[in-house]
C-alpha cells in the first residue's frame, strides 16, 4: 500500500468513527423539516459552503425548493424559510450575520456545526452537532491526521447525501425520479 493508499484508509476510519458519534434524532428532525418548509437556504463559507452546495443540488433533483445563500440566481427568505448553516467553528462572520438577517425575517435558522455554543450554534433554532475538530485544531483534543476543517467537511458531506436517502425513503423517491431534473444543457 503506498502512504497515500494509507491516508485514504485512515480517513476512512475517521469516517467511520464520525458516523457513530452522529443523532439519529437530530438528523430525523432535519428530514422533516425538509418536508414541511417552503424554501430551503443553504450557506457556508469556504469547503464548507462547497458541501452544501452539493446538498442543495439533490434536493433541487428531488423537487424541493433549495437555494445556495450567494449565488447569482436565488430567492428571497420568507417568513418560515428554513436556513441551513454549514460551520465548523460556528463562528465565521459573515454567517453570523446571515444567521441575524434571517431571524430577523422570520426565518427558522438551523445550524450544522461542531460547536453547539459557537455563536451560530446559539443563534440557531436548531442544532445538528457534528463530531470532529474545527479548523483551528490548537485547543481542540478531537484526534485526526487531517489539516484544519477537512473531517468536518467531510462529515458534512456524507451526513448531507444521508439525510437525502432518508428524504427519498420517505418519499418513495428513486434515482429514475430524480434525473428528470438533471441538467440536461451541460
Ligand atoms: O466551517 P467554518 O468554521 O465556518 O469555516 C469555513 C471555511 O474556512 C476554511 O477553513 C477555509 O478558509 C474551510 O476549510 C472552511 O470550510
Amino acid at each position: 500500500m503506498t502512504q497515500t493508499t494509507h491516508y485514504f484508509k485512515s480517513i476512512l476510519d475517521e469516517l467511520s468513527r464520525a458516523a457513530d458519534l452522529l443523532s439519529e434524532e437530530q438528523a430525523e428532525q432535519l428530514v422533516k423539516q425538509l418536508i414541511a418548509t417552503n424554501k430551503i437556504f443553504v450557506a457556508g463559507a469556504g469547503r464548507s459552503g462547497l458541501m452544501g452546495k452539493s446538498f442543495v443540488m439533490r434536493m433541487m433533483h428531488m423537487g424541493l425548493d433549495a437555494y445556495v445563500v450567494g449565488e447569482t440566481v436565488t430567492a428571497n427568505l420568507e417568513q418560515d424559510d428554513v436556513l441551513i448553516i454549514a460551520s465548523g467553528s460556528g463562528e465565521t462572520k459573515s454567517l453570523v450575520s446571515m444567521a441575524e438577517k434571517a431571524k430577523s425575517l422570520g426565518g427558522t435558522v438551523i445550524a450544522v456545526t461542531i460547536n453547539a455554543d459557537s455563536t451560530i450554534g446559539k443563534l440557531a433554532d436548531k442544532v445538528i452537532k457534528m463530531p470532529g475538530s474545527p479548523k483551528d485544531q490548537s485547543e481542540d483534543a478531537y484526534e485526526t491526521i487531517q489539516p484544519m476543517g477537512s473531517l468536518f467537511e467531510q462529515t458534512l458531506l456524507l451526513f448531507f447525501d444521508a439525510v437525502i436517502l432518508r428524504f427519498m425513503e420517505k418519499k418513495g423517491l428513486d434515482s429514475d425520479t430524480m434525473y428528470g431534473k438533471h441538467a440536461n444543457l451541460e
